[in-house]
């Protein structure tokens, strides 16, 4: 994701942990996992058509001024849901993810916060916290990550040999191909490069934003008690 929609994403998150949070809807333990899938859902449906167009940018040497005339013939002959092509693989990869991320990432944080009298997250204390439930997600999530890659491959491949694609495999028919054809380490093929991606990105975004957020909340309080 880019810097303003993680920013998005994350103020997201937060605005819906505070509302379920003073409500009855979910317990408190469960409102990180809740906010973090609802607000992930949100992230991916607006950048689903923004990936789309990069994608088609970058693979087909299309030009911005062409891209226009490719968007409206898409949605001419596919409708306007063709914009949104490939938002299934993606949304199951990453709204579990998230709801693993922010479940985790919240109960470390109180776990460490433990140790320090104040109720004040340090940045160092996040860090560690997004790293370590980064990992946890993106270990568990695996295998959506296979299939998602397996799936685009595929495609490709058809519309290199110009073939329409009349028919998707579900999901759950790929995982269980996988592990059929490959076994349980099929599944998460990839292990190693994952978690050495989504560990330090998970705990660098982490840590920034709420160092953002602590650097403006005093900048607010400072000004407020000052004037
Ligand atoms: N898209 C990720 C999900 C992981 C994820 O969302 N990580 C967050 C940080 S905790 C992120 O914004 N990563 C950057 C990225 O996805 O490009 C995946 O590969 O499964």
């Amino acid at each position: 994701m880019t810097v303003p929609a993680t920013a998005i994403y994350f103020t997201a998150y937060d605005q819906l942990k505070a509302f379920l949070c003073g409500r009855a809807l979910t317990s408190d333990l469960y409102a990180p996992m809740v906010a973090g899938a609802l607000a992930r859902l949100g992230t991916v449906t607006v950048i689903s058509p923004l990936e789309l167009m990069r994608t088609k940018l970058q693979a087909q040497h299309v030009s911005y001024r062409e891209l226009g005339a490719c968007v409206r013939t898409a949605v001419a002959q596919g409708g306007w849901r063709s914009l949104w092509l490939g938002w299934g693989p993606t949304a199951l990869r990453d709204v579990p993810f998230s709801a693993l991320y922010w479940f985790n990432y919240e109960l470390v944080k109180s776990w460490l916060n433990g140790f320090r009298p104040k109720d004040q997250t340090s940045v160092g204390m996040s860090f560690v916290a997004g790293g370590i439930s980064g990992t946890v997600a993106a270990v568990l999530t695996l295998p959506f990550d296979v299939v998602k890659t397996q799936r685009q491959v595929a495609l490709g491949a058809m519309e290199a040999v110009r073939v329409n694609p009349l028919h998707v495999d579900s999901t759950w028919l790929l995982l269980r191909r996988i592990r059929a054809e490959s076994g349980t380490k099929g599944l998460f093929a990839g292990f190693l490069p994952r978690i050495i991606k989504a560990a330090p990105s998970c705990a660098i975004m982490i840590s920034t934003y709420e160092f953002g957020k602590s650097f403006f909340q005093r900048l607010n309080q400072d000004r407020l008690l000052g004037g």
